[in-house]
């Protein structure tokens, strides 16, 4: 017997580097790859690294309170599992896996429309579950999906709205990677024995929401919004809730950085709804900037793939415990209580 003595992953962005030695290079590439040239996709990492903390001393604030409730869902911290597609792709147990792990953790997971396994079965670990949608031309379709995500217990709709067509991903290119594998579906989009095809249209418009608006009592989220005027644009249609986001710089690429844009947002909406923010959040220290800047909560998407390529349910789960683990000692050495205590006094200013 050998003794292993290699300490494992002790960040998120380890778990990339143990993810890209375990997987197929061709479904590596798919989880990495932004649009295009990629440029967004380095924007949002970048665009934390251009902030500092300021801290405050002899607060007296003891050990922080990481929990937070969004949209009436309780969460243990302020981190959600942002959607992402095809979890089979990358641990044969797949979006379960990821559920298990959110649930111990006591997180949210925002289940994907596009999961490999579907929603009923995600929801069957227990794990509270927003569902992602998006949203189809065939609007009796779209009904059917969010009756069964309500069924199932999602206690939230995310509208996926940067998505009227498909980014254009080069490494997809390169590798022919169009087509899942066989024995990997759409789970979700099975109907009659055959999947249906996943419709990104361009005619999806306002009217459209209003129409999902009246579909659910569910809270409503918007993810994708980048610009203020459609920020206001989703308070004055009734959403709920906004992702401030890029898509993890797969859709438009040369989109700013989605940390960019979240004060323009915050400032347009003016707490009228709370904001989420995702893209590039690999450290505790990036959930604190982005809470000074005017989110409620992150998103991160990436990471949980590479903790479930890496040792699906445990490797989520290890990657959801070092970043509370680093949230905890980041608002502790900021001198806060808790992540709602974290305002802009707290933020430095931009060091580029
Ligand atoms: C492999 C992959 C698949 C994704 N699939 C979806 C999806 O099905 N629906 C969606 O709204 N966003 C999807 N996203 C975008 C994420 O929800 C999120 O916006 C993004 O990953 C956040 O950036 P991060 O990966 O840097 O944390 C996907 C992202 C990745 C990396
Ligand atoms: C057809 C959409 C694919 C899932 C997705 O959103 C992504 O890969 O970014």
């Amino acid at each position: 017997m050998t003794l292993d003595l290699t300490p494992g992953p002790v960040n998120l962005r380890d778990f990339e580097t143990a993810a890209r030695d375990r997987l197929d290079p061709v479904y590596y590439d798919y989880f990495a790859s932004g649009a295009q040239d990629e440029l967004t996709v380095a924007a949002n990492e970048e665009a934390f690294r251009r902030h500092s903390l300021v801290p405050r001393v002899l607060r007296g604030a003891g050990r922080p309170r990481l929990d937070v409730t969004v949209l009436g869902t309780p969460a243990a911290m302020p981190v959600l599992l942002a959607p992402t597609a095809f979890h089979r792709l990358a641990h044969p147990e797949g979006e379960p896996a990821t559920a298990r792990a959110a649930a111990a953790a006591g997180v949210i997971m925002i289940a994907a429309m596009l999961s490999t396994v579907t929603v009923e079965e995600i929801a069957a670990t227990g794990a509270t579950l927003w569902f992602q949608l998006y949203p189809q031309p065939d609007l009796a379709f779209t009904g059917s999906l969010i009756r069964r995500a309500e069924a199932a217990g999602c206690r939230a709709l995310v509208v996926t709205a940067d998505s009227p067509a498909l980014g254009r991903n080069e490494r997809g290119d390169r590798n022919d990677f169009h087509d899942l594998p066989a024995g990997i579906h759409c789970a979700n989009m099975g109907e009659n024995g055959h999947v249906r095809q996943v419709v990104l249209s361009p005619d999806i418009s306002w009217e459209y929401l209003d129409r999902l608006r009246a579909m659910t009592s569910l809270p409503i989220l918007l993810k994708g919004v980048l610009h203020p005027r459609d920020a206001r644009l989703a308070v004055e249609h009734g959403v709920d809730g906004i992702v401030v986001s890029n898509h993890g710089g797969r859709q438009l690429d040369t989109t700013p950085a989605s940390l960019d844009r979240l004060p323009l947002i915050a400032a347009e909406v003016g707490g009228r709804v709370p904001l989420l923010l995702d893209g590039g959040v690999r450290r505790g220290t990036d959930v604190v900037k982005a809470l000074a800047l005017g989110a409620t909560a992150v998103a991160i998407g990436r990471p949980v793939l590479w903790g479930l390529a890496t040792g699906g349910e445990e490797g989520v789960g290890r990657v959801l415990s070092l970043l509370r683990a680093e949230l905890d000692n980041a608002l502790t050495l900021c001198g806060a209580a808790t992540p709602g205590e974290v305002t802009g006094d707290e933020l430095g200013g931009i060091l580029a």
